[in-house]
């Protein structure tokens, strides 16, 4: 192991990176003042001072009042305010970042509880379905088929040099709305702002893709105002030579520790590409890992109440595909480290897909390798309600896109069956949530312990007011790559979402779950982030992961030292001061 850098300030640990550097809280002195003042990156807008303003040669571009930062916050808070549509907010929140990119990420910050669902889910969704009609800017790439044997030069046009993050979707599952083909870009651009909000990863080092290999949605097809590709989706080899030329690209342009998050890929895809990549580029499925992770720390933190361990726990998912699959196989590898063998563990693991329970013999078939990973012997069971009913979980999760599958009946017969069950409805946006929050507290009697992918307003149910927690996988993926970025890993072994689940079930506190939540509040999530990125950082520096040298002592403190300044750069340097 190299030596630890206990001698190097602040600012020089910042330098090795490069997280910091030029672009970011230094002005380069050859831009003229104009562009500072149009480009999103160096704008300040009505906060420049008349000092700043003489000097930049910008003195009469603006109104004559100077504006602290806190009452620019004020104003775009003002300006929301008169908004009615959840739309109109996102469209505006999108062309604040296009014009003032530091005051965009501080009304973020402002209040996160308010802003998140905003910019992200569930107006995310609404955007991505009304993406041809609301695109305004190139706030990412789009690389179609048709570049493919170019993909290389594409990625040259992009005028950072130093990206670090990419997310990348093909928009065939967007949340769970279905292929929405490059309509999709507002998923890739939403994540990466949360990179940036939730960790302070900087802007200029993510960049938002989206990979146009078509769409069969008819509707999307027909669309007159349709952004993309206008043919039906790049099947078989040719999809599978474009994303491998993409990744290639992508390293060959960015480095081999350019991190590249998987985002709302179908299923099939989104397995494959994940088991295919993940040992040779810095790579992971936020639908399938990061999921996973934000579930079985809800679950961890739900052992809390219930004193009990994982393994003490039956669970039951509705739904077969990325996020259920992925639970799945991260609560096997917890309930292990538990002591039980996999077998043991497997049989607290039951299954429903459309065709029922999931059985090694089901008659029905529809068994995929991934499904018959946890398929039980048992008789063919068809229905949800049966399954409950015949399999008495205590836990049932909810991750079918199934907007209200967990009806009255469902959440009574959990409630029968347990004095406290367990009921996660995660599937996304709000009107594909299994049930409501009000619904799961009304049906089990105020009994049940809840969490929604997309968030819930809290609930008074017999006078006892509910905080639900939001069980989305934005409690982990900015966290998780802050951590793979600052240890500079090269993949991403599965044990670290279960090193990040822990982390962040440890942060709930007795209040938290006094109140119903199985999560921090929102208000917190910065602060869960940088946990989980130091406790990453600490794994990958055990494991032999990390290749940044030296090994940083006080692993927060050089954390905190490579994120993202919410200050406005000094524009003028100081000896020019009038
Ligand atoms: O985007 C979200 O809110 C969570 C997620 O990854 C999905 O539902 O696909
Ligand atoms: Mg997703």
């Amino acid at each position: 192991m190299s030596k630890p850098d206990s001698k190097l300030d602040k600012y020089a640990q910042r330098d090795r990176l490069g997280l910091w550097g030029t672009g970011d809280n230094e002005v380069v002195g050859s831009l003229s003042g104009f562009t500072r003042l149009l480009d999103k990156r160096y704008s300040k807008g009505l906060a420049f001072t008349h000092e700043e303003r003489q000097q930049l040669g910008i003195h009469g571009m603006l109104p004559y009042v100077v504006r602290e930062p806190s009452e620019q916050v004020e104003h775009c808070r003002a300006l929301l305010a008169r908004l009615d549509q959840d739309l109109d907010k996102y469209m505006y929140l999108i062309s604040l970042s296009e014009r003032n990119e530091r005051l965009f990420y501080n009304v973020l910050s402002s209040d996160i509880g308010y802003m998140m669902p905003l910019v992200y889910t569930p107006t995310v969704g609404l955007a991505c379905q009304r993406y041809s009609l609301i695109h305004q800017n190139a706030k990412g790439m789009f690389i179609s088929i048709k570049d493919k044997g170019h993909i290389y030069d594409v990625l040259k046009n992009w005028p950072e040099t130093d990206v670090r993050a990419i997310v990348v979707t093909d928009g065939e599952r967007i949340l769970g709305l279905g292929d929405l083909g490059a309509n999709g870009m507002g998923i890739p651009v939403g994540k990466l702002s949360l990179y940036t909000a939730l960790a302070g990863i900087k802007p200029s080092q993510c960049l938002p893709i989206t990979l146009d290999v078509g769409t069969n949605t008819e509707s999307i097809l027909e669309d007159p105002l349709y952004i993309g590709l206008r043919e039906r989706r790049a099947t078989g080899d040719l999809y599978d030579e474009f994303i491998d030329e993409f990744m290639h690209a992508c390293v060959r342009r960015f480095g081999q520790n350019c991190l590249i998050q998987f985002e709302d890929f179908a299923n099939a895809n989104a397995f494959r590409l994940l088991s295919k990549y993940r040992d040779s580029f810095c790579t992971f499925n936020d639908d399938i890992q990061g999921t996973a992770s934000v579930a079985v720390a809800g679950l961890l933190a739900s052992l809390k109440i219930k004193k009990t361990q994982l393994k003490d726990n039956t669970l039951l998912f509705l739904g077969a595909g990325e996020a259920a699959l992925g639970i799945a196989n991260l609560c096997l590898m917890a309930m292990k480290v538990e002591g039980l063998t996999e077998e043991e563990a497997k049989a607290r693991i039951w299954m429903v897909d459309s065709r029922g329970v999931i059985t090694r013999d089901r008659p029905k078939g529809g068994l995929t390798e991934h499904k018959l990973h946890f398929a039980q012997l048992h008789e063919p069971i068809d229905t949800l309600a049966e399954a409950v009913r015949k399999v008495r979980p205590n836990v049932l999760i909810g991750a079918a896109a199934q907007g209200g599958a967990f009806n009255q009946e469902i959440l009574e017969l959990m409630a029968d069956i347990n004095e406290t069950p367990i009921i996660f409805a995660l599937s996304n946006p709000t009107s594909k949530a299994e049930c409501t929050a009000e619904e799961a507290y009304t049906y089990t009697k105020g009994r049940c312990i809840f969490a929604s992918g997309s968030p819930f307003a809290p609930v008074t149910y017999n006078n006892k007011k509910f905080y639900p927690g939001q069980g989305n996988n934005s409690y982990i993926f900015p966290g998780v790559a802050l951590g793979v970025l600052c240890a500079g890993m090269l993949n991403i072994p599965e044990q670290v979402f279960l090193v990040a689940a822990e982390r962040l079930a440890e942060l709930v506190s007795k209040d938290d779950l006094a109140k119903g939540s199985l999560y921090p509040p929102l208000s917190s999530i910065v602060s869960c982030s940088m946990a989980i990125a130091e406790r990453i950082v600490e794994y990958a520096y055990k494991n032999g992961l990390a290749t940044v040298r030296p090994e940083p002592v006080n692993k927060l403190a050089f954390i905190k030292a490579q994120m993202y300044d919410l200050d406005y750069p000094r524009s003028v340097p100081a000896t020019y001061k009038m």
